[in-house]
């Protein structure tokens, strides 16, 4: 094993945000060793083989997990110790949305109040989504998003923690993220009609402040991060391709209020890279990191103090690491 080399491993690094940050990453740091922990072969192997090209002399490895199976995370862990002795930036960014529709009267109704900032920074009220429940009994945006990379972050303590250079997990969360949809009576966000992928970014701010209590004096360090609104599988899954395309000319005017509406990922995955340039010790971590982009096109990090609460953030901690044990009791005794 090599162990000078910098090493990165971006969970859902095949596609959107994710490869364009695989994409600066090797641009921004030579000889980084770089690791692609995607669902699908074929399409992580089409993302390699387009990085590839454009940096020939990477060193680029394919890992498979699907982070909303735990059994697959498992496997996943096995695969990257033996591969890696040290990871020195884990991107968590693997995650998914289930919308059914906009919910368009509500959209009307708040475009001309004083709410309608709130709305295109945070989609807030407009997405109906739907529920789905995994083979595993688990809540399927919860897990993809949140316990999946929690069961990832757990087992893979051992490699993060390394006597000489830290470890940043970078995660990919949202401006979604509302208290209101989170419970930590119903952690998962069973059986609500709306509001799990809320509820999965908010956990994911408050699993974030909880790992830092636990692990910043091992060296590693949890930072969150907001893409702002970005056209990817994600967002075309909410609107076709062609309506994002004909309202472009609006986004660039929203800009002027909304400095999130980044559209590319180049735009949209700067606050990831950016973290990735900085030293993780000075780095606030009660701040989500966010993407914006002027009128004038030009790039920069905001930082949004996050709204949550430390006791909060170990409850949900204590109440994932109780889920955990049950999946470990039944995969790996
Ligand atoms: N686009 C936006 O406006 C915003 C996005 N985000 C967040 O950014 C992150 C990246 O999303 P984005 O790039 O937009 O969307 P994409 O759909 O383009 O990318 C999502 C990535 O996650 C992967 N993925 C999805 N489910 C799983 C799973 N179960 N196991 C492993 N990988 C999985 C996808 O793989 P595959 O290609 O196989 O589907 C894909 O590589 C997400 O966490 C999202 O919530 C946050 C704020 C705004
Ligand atoms: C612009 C017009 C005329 C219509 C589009 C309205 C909404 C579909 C759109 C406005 C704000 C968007 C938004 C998201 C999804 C699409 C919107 C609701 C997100 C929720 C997507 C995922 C995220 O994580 C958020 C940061 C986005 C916030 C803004």
């Amino acid at each position: 094993m090599d162990n000078s080399s910098k090493v990165a491993v971006i969970t859902g690094g095949n596609a959107g945000i994710g490869l364009t940050v695989a994409e600066r990453l090797l641009t921004e740091h030579p000889g980084l060793r770089l690791c692609l922990a995607c669902r699908n072969k074929t399409r992580a192997q089409a993302a390699l083989d387009a990085l590839q090209l454009s940096h020939p002399t990477a060193h680029i490895s394919i890992v498979i997990v699907d982070t909303s199976n735990i059994k697959s995370v498992y496997n996943a862990v096995t695969e990257i110790k033996q591969m890696y002795s040290h990871i020195d930036y884990i991107y968590l960014n693997a995650g998914i949305m289930q919308v059914v529709g906009v919910d368009w009267n509500y959209f009307w109704k708040t475009l001309f109040t004083k709410n309608f900032i709130h709305m295109f920074t945070t989609g807030d009220g407009l997405l109906k989504e739907q529920e789905e429940i995994t083979e595993e009994n688990l809540e399927k945006v919860f897990t993809t998003n949140v316990f999946g990379h929690f069961v990832l972050i757990k087992e893979l303590e051992s490699v993060l923690i390394n006597g000489t250079r830290p470890c940043q997990i970078i995660w990919t969360s949202s401006s979604n993220a509302q208290k209101h949809h989170f419970s930590l009576d119903n952690i998962q966000h069973r059986n609500e009609r709306g509001g799990h992928y809320s509820s999965s970014k908010y956990s994911t701010d408050l699993l974030s402040l909880a790992l830092n209590e636990r692990l910043n004096n091992k060296g590693v360090y949890s930072h969150v991060t907001c893409p702002g609104l970005v056209m990817t599988n994600l967002t075309f899954g909410i609107l076709p391709s062609w309506f994002w395309n004909l309202i472009l000319p609006i986004f660039w005017l929203l800009r002027i209020f909304v400095p999130t509406m980044n559209y590319d990922t180049y735009n949209g995955s700067e606050a990831l890279v950016w973290l990735s340039k900085q030293k993780p010790e000075s780095l606030d971590p009660m701040c989500k990191y966010v993407s914006h982009c002027n009128f004038m096109g030009k790039r920069y990090v905001h930082q949004d103090k996050l709204k949550i609460d430390q006791e909060d953030a170990n409850q949900l901690y204590d109440q994932l690491n109780t889920l955990e044990k049950k999946f470990h009791q039944k995969y790996k005794s």
